[in-house]
């Protein structure tokens, strides 16, 4: 399939007006073909006006016609075939293997939204029967179910071309919810998102849907995504990327006269408790883990796990020699972008010239936009007076800190920010000690693990890829798995509608056959 550069709105495609921009070639630097052009604020306006004409037949579609418009986006995404795969390695920069179990991850996310539209229970329909002969006052007959919020603007996100950006999780679980979506294309592949963008345009036209119901719109810089935000027709917002860029969206829909939810999901630090007798008994192993998923895909996930913490001791030791070891062998790896490799090198360069820093290791020195593995440590005193060692440093540095004792465990991570994950790393000798650390574990964090690290989030029913500020916006959600599609539903109450308006969730006799709360009690069809 040619890419053209053109934004994609409803069935239409559409040369913006506004400015040119290329795509680079993230191993190389040097600019790829096509020139795309910026969406202007008329092509926004349209996007908008198709999202918001949708709407309304869109979210009452079939739940099997639904289902099956998402598996046909899935089918569509795997018909692209090689030129997929090709065109975002030399965009991302992300090797050939990453990118293909990311495609099959991508896939993977929209069948399950298929089956959690099928089944229906994220309507929550609830039937309260009407009770007129009730003492003192009658009952009304009241009966709620889930609907959709509106069209939803999702910014992909550059760290995961595919499964976080034009047709990754916000997109599938906006779809499955019933909302139209208005995509905006990270700069860093433009040309990945207009192949993965024209997939979502061929299944909604193959499946005879609204052509408002999805629409992709190209920017170099930000005027876009702020216009889309601000635009009225827009009920919610899905994001992952920098802090920065989450908060400024935060503002922007809480400045609108009618503010909207945005799920931003940005900075995460994902602590790694190693417990003493973990890193007594097998600190070694631990450490040469711990550098693997410390350089995967370069460093860049937002569950890297960017700060140790230990008591000092000989377990202490031999995990850090293990990880140095494994650290100094590991080849510097292309980075998403110049600008995120420049960002990366200045976090690490200010790690370096902070006195109270200690480096311990570098990985192998590379190339062009390559980043080269870093790992630090600090005591505990200088963490707890120096916020700037808490911050984020997108690639593959990580700060251990040496604690005194447990109870300095505890209060550093009493002084954390939210994050999307805390790993644990213990032995059964350990379980008083990791009892203790569960309290504020759960107050900071989305996803609580054991001996493992946070990096390669499953797609599934009980995963949570949130946290609290400034992990995300929004720590009551997540943004992988099948709950991240309430994000996108809101409840409406019917009381004593007659049953010919009642929508067919919620009439007499279940005809849709889904799980309900009748009269308070659970209803499962065929039970
Ligand atoms: N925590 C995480 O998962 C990730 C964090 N990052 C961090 O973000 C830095 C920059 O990476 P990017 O991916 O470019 O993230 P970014 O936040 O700068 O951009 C993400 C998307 O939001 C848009 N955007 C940014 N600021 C905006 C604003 N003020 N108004 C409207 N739209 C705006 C951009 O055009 C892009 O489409 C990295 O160096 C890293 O520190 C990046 C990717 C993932
Ligand atoms: O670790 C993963 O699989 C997902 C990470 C992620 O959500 C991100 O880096 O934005």
């Amino acid at each position: 399939m040619r890419i053209t550069g053109e934004n994609l709105i409803g069935a239409a495609s559409r040369r913006g007006e506004g400015e040119t921009f290329r795509a680079v070639e993230a191993a190389t630097g040097n600019s790829l073909e096509p020139a795309f052009a910026a969406a202007t604020p008329a092509d926004v306006d349209r996007a908008c006006a198709l999202a918001a004409e949708a709407f309304d037949p869109y979210r009452e579609t079939a739940l099997e016609d639904r289902a099956r418009f998402l598996e046909a986006v899935a089918e569509a995404i795997l018909a692209l075939g090689d030129e997929l795969i090709v065109r975002c390695m030399a965009e991302s920069g992300l090797p050939r293997a990453r990118l293909e179990g990311e495609r099959g991850r991508t896939v993977g996310q929209l069948k399950m939204f298929a089956g959690v539209v099928r089944d229906g229970g994220f309507l929550e329909a609830r039937v309260d029967p009407a009770q007129p002969e009730r003492k003192p006052l009658p009952r009304p007959d009241l009966r709620l179910r889930q609907i959709a919020v509106g069209p939803v603007a999702v910014f992909g996100a550059s760290n995961f071309p595919l499964a976080f950006s034009v047709a990754g999780g916000d997109t599938a679980s906006a779809l499955a919810a019933g909302c139209p979506v208005v995509a905006k294309a990270h700069p860093a592949h433009p040309g990945t998102s207009e192949l993965v963008g024209r997939a979502v345009q061929a299944a909604v036209k193959q499946c005879g849907l609204p052509e408002g119901v999805f629409s992709l719109l190209l920017d170099a810089g930000i005027p876009v995504g702020q216009a889309l935000v601000a635009d009225p027709r827009i009920a919610a917002v899905g994001f992952t990327g920098s802090r920065r860029g989450g908060v400024a969206l935060m503002q922007a829909a809480a400045a609108r006269p009618v503010p909207i939810p945005v799920y931003a999901e940005m900075s995460s630090i994902n602590p790694v408790v190693l417990l003493p007798a973990a890193l007594e008994a097998r600190g070694r192993d631990i450490g040469r883990a711990f550098a693997g998923s410390l350089t995967l895909g370069s460093g860049q996930f937002c569950t890297n796990p960017g700060l140790i913490l230990a008591v000092e001791g000989p377990g202490l030791d031999g995990f850090l020699d293990a990880a140095s070891a494994a650290l100094a062998e590991i080849q510097a790896a292309t980075m998403l972008t110049p600008g995120i490799h420049r960002a990366y090198c200045a976090g690490v360069a200010a790690l370096e010239a902070n006195p109270a820093v200690t480096t311990l290791a570098r990985g192998l020195a590379g190339g062009t936009n390559q980043g080269q593995a870093a790992l630090f440590s600090t005591t505990a005193q200088a963490f707890l007076a120096d916020h700037t060692l808490a911050e984020e440093v997108f690639g593959a540095a990580s700060l251990v800190v040496r604690c005194p004792d447990l109870a300095t465990i505890r209060a550093v991570l009493e002084r954390l920010e939210g994050q999307l994950t805390a790993a644990l790393h213990l032995d059964e000798a350990d379980h008083d000690a990791a009892r203790a650390l569960m309290p504020v574990l759960e107050r900071r964090v989305g996803r609580i693990l054991v001996n493992g690290f946070g990096t390669g989030v499953e797609v599934g029913h009980a995963m949570v890829h949130g946290g609290p500020y400034p992990a995300t916006s929004d720590g009551r959600t997540t943004s992988v798995g099948s709950l991240a599609i309430h994000r996108f539903l809101r409840p409406v109450s019917y009381q004593d509608l007659p049953e010919a308006l009642l929508p067919a969730a919620l009439r007499t006799g279940n005809p849709l056959k889904l799980w309900r709360r009748e009269d308070g009690k659970v209803v499962v069809p065929g039970a």
